[in-house]
Protein backbone atom coordinates (compact mmCIF):
# COMPACT_ATOMS: atom_id res chain seq x y z
CA UNK A 1 0.00 0.00 0.00
CA UNK A 2 0.97 3.62 -0.72
CA UNK A 3 0.88 6.41 1.80
CA UNK A 4 0.13 9.99 1.18
CA UNK A 5 -0.04 12.90 3.70
CA UNK A 6 0.55 16.18 3.55
CA UNK A 7 2.38 18.39 5.89
CA UNK A 8 1.68 22.40 6.36
CA UNK A 9 3.46 24.68 8.61
CA UNK A 10 3.30 28.27 9.21
CA UNK A 11 5.48 31.44 8.87
CA UNK A 12 6.45 33.19 11.74
CA UNK A 13 7.71 36.62 13.05
CA UNK A 14 10.41 36.36 15.83
CA UNK A 15 11.39 38.78 18.65
CA UNK A 16 8.23 41.34 17.93
CA UNK A 17 10.32 43.79 19.35
CA UNK A 18 12.52 43.54 22.67
CA UNK A 19 12.20 39.10 22.45
CA UNK A 20 15.54 38.69 20.67
CA UNK A 21 15.46 35.05 19.79
CA UNK A 22 12.73 34.74 22.53
CA UNK A 23 9.38 34.96 21.18
CA UNK A 24 7.86 33.91 17.87
CA UNK A 25 3.77 34.22 16.16
CA UNK A 26 2.80 32.18 13.85
CA UNK A 27 0.93 33.61 10.44
CA UNK A 28 -1.23 32.95 7.84
CA UNK A 29 0.93 32.15 5.26
CA UNK A 30 2.11 28.57 4.94
CA UNK A 31 4.53 25.98 3.72
CA UNK A 32 2.60 22.88 2.51
CA UNK A 33 3.88 19.43 1.92
CA UNK A 34 2.02 16.96 -0.09
CA UNK A 35 3.84 13.39 -0.06
CA UNK A 36 3.63 9.79 -1.55
CA UNK A 37 5.15 6.82 -0.13
CA UNK A 38 5.01 4.20 -3.09
CA UNK A 39 4.24 0.79 -1.94
CA UNK A 40 7.57 -0.64 -1.46
CA UNK A 41 9.10 -2.65 -4.67
CA UNK A 42 11.33 -4.69 -6.16
CA UNK A 43 12.50 -2.05 -8.39
CA UNK A 44 15.74 -0.99 -8.19
CA UNK A 45 16.37 2.42 -5.53
CA UNK A 46 15.51 5.91 -7.01
CA UNK A 47 16.15 8.58 -4.88
CA UNK A 48 12.89 11.22 -4.15
CA UNK A 49 11.42 13.34 -6.60
CA UNK A 50 11.08 17.15 -5.35
CA UNK A 51 8.66 19.33 -7.30
CA UNK A 52 7.92 22.96 -6.20
CA UNK A 53 6.03 25.78 -6.61
CA UNK A 54 5.32 29.42 -5.45
CA UNK A 55 7.89 31.50 -3.33
CA UNK A 56 11.49 30.94 -3.68
CA UNK A 57 10.92 28.05 -6.71
CA UNK A 58 13.53 29.87 -8.82
CA UNK A 59 16.32 29.24 -6.15
CA UNK A 60 15.17 26.53 -4.15
CA UNK A 61 17.35 22.97 -4.53
CA UNK A 62 15.30 20.11 -5.84
CA UNK A 63 18.08 17.73 -5.42
CA UNK A 64 16.80 15.89 -1.85
CA UNK A 65 20.57 15.72 -0.63
CA UNK A 66 20.70 19.67 -1.01
CA UNK A 67 17.24 20.79 -0.02
CA UNK A 68 16.66 22.53 3.50
CA UNK A 69 14.04 20.20 4.25
CA UNK A 70 14.82 16.80 3.03
CA UNK A 71 18.24 17.26 4.06
CA UNK A 72 16.58 17.50 8.02
CA UNK A 73 14.59 14.70 7.39
CA UNK A 74 17.31 12.52 6.40
CA UNK A 75 19.10 13.70 9.48
CA UNK A 76 15.69 12.94 11.53
CA UNK A 77 15.73 9.36 9.68
CA UNK A 78 19.33 8.77 10.50
CA UNK A 79 19.67 9.32 13.78
CA UNK A 80 16.75 6.55 14.04
CA UNK A 81 18.66 4.16 12.85
CA UNK A 82 16.96 4.86 8.50
CA UNK A 83 20.01 5.50 6.15
CA UNK A 84 17.50 6.34 3.44
CA UNK A 85 14.58 7.99 2.27
CA UNK A 86 12.18 5.42 1.17
CA UNK A 87 12.58 4.53 -2.94
CA UNK A 88 10.64 6.50 -5.54
CA UNK A 89 9.37 9.15 -2.84
CA UNK A 90 7.37 11.64 -4.63
CA UNK A 91 7.35 15.88 -2.46
CA UNK A 92 5.45 18.67 -3.35
CA UNK A 93 6.48 21.35 -2.07
CA UNK A 94 4.02 24.46 -2.67
CA UNK A 95 5.57 27.37 -0.52
CA UNK A 96 3.67 30.91 0.37
CA UNK A 97 6.59 32.20 2.71
CA UNK A 98 8.77 34.46 0.84
CA UNK A 99 12.54 33.62 1.15
CA UNK A 100 14.92 35.92 3.63
CA UNK A 101 12.63 38.41 4.25
CA UNK A 102 12.05 37.96 8.08
CA UNK A 103 9.24 35.74 7.98
CA UNK A 104 10.49 32.42 9.02
CA UNK A 105 10.80 30.34 5.66
CA UNK A 106 13.93 28.75 6.85
CA UNK A 107 12.61 27.72 10.47
CA UNK A 108 9.29 26.64 8.18
CA UNK A 109 11.62 24.63 6.24
CA UNK A 110 13.59 22.74 8.80
CA UNK A 111 10.29 22.67 10.90
CA UNK A 112 8.68 20.74 7.28
CA UNK A 113 11.77 18.56 7.69
CA UNK A 114 11.39 17.41 11.04
CA UNK A 115 7.65 16.77 10.42
CA UNK A 116 8.51 14.36 7.30
CA UNK A 117 11.14 12.45 8.85
CA UNK A 118 9.07 11.42 11.71
CA UNK A 119 5.81 10.71 9.16
CA UNK A 120 8.61 8.69 6.51
CA UNK A 121 9.99 7.07 9.53
CA UNK A 122 6.73 6.23 11.05
CA UNK A 123 8.57 7.51 14.51
CA UNK A 124 5.63 8.98 16.76
CA UNK A 125 8.31 11.71 18.16
CA UNK A 126 6.20 13.79 20.26
CA UNK A 127 6.84 17.50 20.21
CA UNK A 128 9.43 17.98 22.50
CA UNK A 129 11.38 15.73 20.79
CA UNK A 130 10.66 16.95 16.98
CA UNK A 131 11.68 20.53 18.99
CA UNK A 132 15.26 18.88 19.97
CA UNK A 133 15.60 18.04 16.09
CA UNK A 134 14.37 21.44 14.43
CA UNK A 135 17.12 22.96 17.14
CA UNK A 136 19.95 21.02 15.99
CA UNK A 137 19.42 22.84 12.68
CA UNK A 138 18.13 26.46 13.49
CA UNK A 139 20.05 27.38 16.59
CA UNK A 140 17.44 30.20 18.01
CA UNK A 141 14.13 28.61 19.28
CA UNK A 142 11.85 31.74 18.42
CA UNK A 143 10.79 30.78 15.19
CA UNK A 144 10.78 27.34 15.01
CA UNK A 145 8.98 27.01 18.15
CA UNK A 146 5.55 29.00 16.99
CA UNK A 147 6.18 26.75 13.56
CA UNK A 148 5.94 23.88 15.15
CA UNK A 149 3.10 24.78 18.31
CA UNK A 150 1.44 27.84 17.08
CA UNK A 151 0.43 31.17 18.16
CA UNK A 152 2.46 33.82 20.30
CA UNK A 153 4.57 31.59 21.73
CA UNK A 154 7.95 32.00 24.49
CA UNK A 155 10.43 29.87 24.36
CA UNK A 156 14.18 28.98 25.92
CA UNK A 157 17.13 26.92 25.31
CA UNK A 158 17.97 24.80 28.64
CA UNK A 159 21.75 25.01 29.87
CA UNK A 160 22.91 21.43 29.11
CA UNK A 161 26.14 19.79 30.92
CA UNK A 162 29.08 19.69 29.30
CA UNK A 163 28.55 16.00 27.10
CA UNK A 164 25.53 17.63 26.01
CA UNK A 165 26.34 21.17 25.03
CA UNK A 166 29.01 19.28 22.98
CA UNK A 167 26.33 17.53 21.03
CA UNK A 168 24.04 20.35 20.29
CA UNK A 169 27.41 22.69 19.09
CA UNK A 170 28.31 20.21 16.46
CA UNK A 171 28.73 22.87 13.35
CA UNK A 172 25.37 22.49 10.49
CA UNK A 173 27.65 21.11 8.29
CA UNK A 174 28.26 17.95 10.68
CA UNK A 175 24.00 17.65 11.76
CA UNK A 176 23.47 18.55 7.85
CA UNK A 177 26.08 16.97 5.47
CA UNK A 178 25.21 16.77 1.69
CA UNK A 179 25.21 13.17 1.38
CA UNK A 180 26.35 11.23 -1.74
CA UNK A 181 22.88 10.88 -4.24
CA UNK A 182 23.80 6.90 -4.56
CA UNK A 183 22.17 4.79 -2.22
CA UNK A 184 24.67 2.38 -2.05
CA UNK A 185 27.11 4.83 -1.39
CA UNK A 186 29.67 5.57 1.78
CA UNK A 187 27.29 7.64 4.07
CA UNK A 188 30.05 7.80 6.76
CA UNK A 189 29.36 8.76 10.21
CA UNK A 190 26.53 8.27 12.57
CA UNK A 191 24.74 12.28 13.17
CA UNK A 192 25.01 13.83 16.03
CA UNK A 193 21.82 12.74 18.04
CA UNK A 194 20.00 16.12 19.61
CA UNK A 195 20.39 15.99 23.47
CA UNK A 196 17.03 15.31 24.97
CA UNK A 197 14.85 18.61 26.13
CA UNK A 198 16.53 21.22 24.37
CA UNK A 199 14.19 23.76 23.89
CA UNK A 200 11.28 24.69 26.26
CA UNK A 201 8.15 26.83 25.16
CA UNK A 202 4.89 28.17 26.37
CA UNK A 203 2.12 29.89 24.72
CA UNK A 204 0.80 33.62 25.68
CA UNK A 205 -2.67 34.95 25.31
CA UNK A 206 -3.56 36.55 22.51
CA UNK A 207 -6.54 39.64 22.37
CA UNK A 208 -8.67 37.97 18.46
CA UNK A 209 -8.38 41.78 17.40
CA UNK A 210 -5.08 42.20 16.50
CA UNK A 211 -3.98 41.97 13.13
CA UNK A 212 -0.44 41.48 11.36
CA UNK A 213 0.63 43.90 8.64
CA UNK A 214 3.26 42.38 7.05
CA UNK A 215 5.59 44.95 5.28
CA UNK A 216 7.74 43.45 2.95
CA UNK A 217 10.22 45.12 1.32
CA UNK A 218 11.61 43.63 -2.62
CA UNK A 219 15.11 42.35 -1.13
CA UNK A 220 16.16 39.38 0.19
CA UNK A 221 18.22 39.76 3.70
CA UNK A 222 20.19 36.47 5.41
CA UNK A 223 19.33 35.53 8.93
CA UNK A 224 22.85 34.62 9.15
CA UNK A 225 24.03 38.53 7.63
CA UNK A 226 21.78 39.81 9.70
CA UNK A 227 23.08 38.47 12.95
CA UNK A 228 26.76 38.86 12.20
CA UNK A 229 26.23 42.82 12.55
CA UNK A 230 24.96 42.25 16.41
CA UNK A 231 27.43 42.57 19.26
CA UNK A 232 28.40 40.24 21.42
CA UNK A 233 27.94 42.45 24.94
CA UNK A 234 25.30 44.58 25.96
CA UNK A 235 25.15 47.78 28.32
CA UNK A 236 22.83 47.07 31.23
CA UNK A 237 20.95 49.96 30.60
CA UNK A 238 19.82 48.16 27.04
CA UNK A 239 19.12 44.92 29.05
CA UNK A 240 16.90 46.20 31.17
CA UNK A 241 15.12 48.50 28.72
CA UNK A 242 14.07 44.88 26.36
CA UNK A 243 13.41 43.17 29.31
CA UNK A 244 11.24 45.61 30.95
CA UNK A 245 9.50 45.72 27.50
CA UNK A 246 9.05 41.98 26.90
CA UNK A 247 7.82 41.38 30.57
CA UNK A 248 4.78 43.93 29.96
CA UNK A 249 4.46 43.49 25.94
CA UNK A 250 3.56 39.22 26.70
CA UNK A 251 0.20 40.32 28.35
CA UNK A 252 -0.26 43.19 27.08
CA UNK A 253 -0.53 41.43 23.63
CA UNK A 254 -3.44 39.42 25.18
CA UNK A 255 -5.74 42.09 27.13
CA UNK A 256 -8.87 43.38 25.36
CA UNK A 257 -9.23 45.77 24.12
CA UNK A 258 -5.59 46.17 23.34
CA UNK A 259 -4.07 49.29 25.03
CA UNK A 260 -1.98 51.02 21.90
CA UNK A 261 -0.19 53.49 23.95
CA UNK A 262 1.39 50.69 26.21
CA UNK A 263 1.85 48.09 23.49
CA UNK A 264 3.54 50.79 21.11
CA UNK A 265 5.92 51.41 23.67
CA UNK A 266 6.65 47.68 24.46
CA UNK A 267 7.70 47.19 20.93
CA UNK A 268 10.62 48.90 21.06
CA UNK A 269 14.13 47.27 21.20
CA UNK A 270 17.82 48.41 21.60
CA UNK A 271 19.09 44.53 21.32
CA UNK A 272 19.05 43.88 17.61
CA UNK A 273 17.20 46.59 15.60
CA UNK A 274 19.81 49.47 16.18
CA UNK A 275 22.30 47.34 14.84
CA UNK A 276 20.68 46.26 11.50
CA UNK A 277 19.18 49.41 10.36
CA UNK A 278 22.52 50.05 8.13
CA UNK A 279 21.15 46.44 6.45
CA UNK A 280 17.46 47.65 6.07
CA UNK A 281 17.54 51.88 4.95
CA UNK A 282 14.31 53.42 5.61
CA UNK A 283 13.68 50.83 9.24
CA UNK A 284 14.21 53.68 11.52
CA UNK A 285 11.95 56.24 9.59
CA UNK A 286 9.20 53.52 9.42
CA UNK A 287 9.21 52.48 13.28
CA UNK A 288 9.17 55.78 14.06
CA UNK A 289 6.97 58.15 12.05
CA UNK A 290 4.26 55.88 12.28
CA UNK A 291 2.43 55.59 15.65
CA UNK A 292 -0.63 54.92 17.32
CA UNK A 293 -1.26 59.07 17.28
CA UNK A 294 -0.58 58.99 13.12
CA UNK A 295 -2.03 55.98 12.77
CA UNK A 296 -5.43 55.01 14.69
CA UNK A 297 -5.66 51.56 15.02
CA UNK A 298 -1.76 50.79 15.24
CA UNK A 299 -0.63 49.27 17.90
CA UNK A 300 3.11 48.83 17.65
CA UNK A 301 5.57 48.10 15.03
CA UNK A 302 8.98 46.46 14.60
CA UNK A 303 11.40 44.61 12.64
CA UNK A 304 9.91 41.14 11.74
CA UNK A 305 12.44 38.47 12.54
CA UNK A 306 16.09 39.69 11.24
CA UNK A 307 14.25 41.06 8.52
CA UNK A 308 13.91 43.04 6.52
CA UNK A 309 10.20 42.37 6.96
CA UNK A 310 8.58 45.34 9.03
CA UNK A 311 5.76 44.17 11.44
CA UNK A 312 2.57 46.23 12.25
CA UNK A 313 0.08 44.69 15.19
CA UNK A 314 -3.20 46.56 14.77
CA UNK A 315 -6.71 46.58 15.06
CA UNK A 316 -7.67 48.36 11.78
CA UNK A 317 -6.01 51.24 9.94
CA UNK A 318 -3.98 48.58 7.29
CA UNK A 319 -4.22 50.54 4.52
CA UNK A 320 -2.88 53.89 6.01
CA UNK A 321 -0.27 52.19 7.91
CA UNK A 322 0.97 50.04 4.79
CA UNK A 323 0.81 52.72 2.39
CA UNK A 324 2.53 55.14 4.39
CA UNK A 325 5.10 52.55 5.29
CA UNK A 326 5.99 52.26 1.29
CA UNK A 327 6.37 55.97 0.69
CA UNK A 328 8.78 56.06 3.60
CA UNK A 329 10.78 53.05 2.41
CA UNK A 330 10.03 54.47 -1.30
CA UNK A 331 12.37 57.69 -0.19
CA UNK A 332 14.96 54.80 -0.03
CA UNK A 333 14.40 53.66 -3.05
CA UNK A 334 12.80 50.40 -2.09
CA UNK A 335 9.66 48.65 -3.33
CA UNK A 336 7.91 47.16 -0.59
CA UNK A 337 4.69 44.42 -0.93
CA UNK A 338 2.31 44.26 1.90
CA UNK A 339 -0.37 41.65 3.33
CA UNK A 340 -2.86 41.92 6.50
CA UNK A 341 -1.97 38.30 8.31
CA UNK A 342 -3.90 36.59 11.20
CA UNK A 343 -2.04 34.74 14.27
CA UNK A 344 -2.89 31.54 12.82
CA UNK A 345 -2.46 27.50 14.59
CA UNK A 346 0.95 25.37 14.46
CA UNK A 347 2.35 22.87 11.86
CA UNK A 348 -0.51 20.21 10.88
CA UNK A 349 0.12 17.06 9.38
CA UNK A 350 -2.68 15.09 7.59
CA UNK A 351 -2.94 11.16 6.62
CA UNK A 352 -4.81 9.82 3.69
CA UNK A 353 -6.81 6.90 4.85
N1 LIG B 1 10.65 25.93 1.60
C1 LIG B 1 11.99 25.88 1.60
N2 LIG B 1 12.61 24.82 1.05
C2 LIG B 1 13.96 24.77 1.04
N3 LIG B 1 14.77 25.73 1.53
C3 LIG B 1 14.20 26.80 2.07
C4 LIG B 1 12.78 26.94 2.12
N4 LIG B 1 12.50 28.10 2.72
C5 LIG B 1 13.68 28.68 3.02
N5 LIG B 1 14.70 27.92 2.62
C6 LIG B 1 16.14 28.23 2.77
O1 LIG B 1 16.29 29.20 3.78
C7 LIG B 1 16.90 30.41 3.26
C8 LIG B 1 16.32 31.63 3.93
O2 LIG B 1 16.62 31.56 5.30
P1 LIG B 1 16.88 32.84 6.19
O3 LIG B 1 18.05 33.59 5.66
O4 LIG B 1 16.95 32.35 7.59
O5 LIG B 1 15.61 33.76 5.97
P2 LIG B 1 14.12 33.70 6.56
O6 LIG B 1 14.03 34.98 7.32
O7 LIG B 1 13.21 33.68 5.40
O8 LIG B 1 14.02 32.48 7.43
C9 LIG B 1 16.56 30.35 1.78
O9 LIG B 1 17.48 31.11 1.02
C10 LIG B 1 16.66 28.86 1.50
O10 LIG B 1 18.02 28.47 1.37
N1 LIG C 1 15.76 35.87 16.50
C1 LIG C 1 16.21 35.69 15.15
C2 LIG C 1 15.00 35.49 14.27
C3 LIG C 1 15.31 35.29 12.80
O1 LIG C 1 14.09 35.18 12.12
P1 LIG C 1 14.01 35.08 10.53
O2 LIG C 1 12.55 34.97 10.22
O3 LIG C 1 14.62 36.33 9.99
O4 LIG C 1 14.79 33.86 10.12
C4 LIG C 1 16.99 36.93 14.70
O5 LIG C 1 16.48 38.03 14.91
O6 LIG C 1 18.11 36.77 14.18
Amino acid sequence: MSRLFRICVPATSANIGPGFDVVGLSLSLHLNLSVTVPAPSDAPYQPPTITYSGEGADEVPLDAYKNLTTRVALYVLRCNNIAHFPSHLILHASNEIPFGRGLGSSGAAVIAGVLLGNELGQLNLPTERLLDFALMVERHPDNVTAALAGGFVGSYLKELDDEASEAASVPLSEVLPEYPPNAGADWGLSPPVPPLGIGHYVRFGWAPSIKAVAIIPRFELSTARAREVLPTMYSRKDLVFNLQRLAVLTTALAQSPPDPELIYEAMKDRVHQPYRKALIPGLPEVTSRITPATHPGLLGICLSGAGPTILALATGGFDAIAEDARAIFREQGIEIDWKVLDVVGGSTVERDP
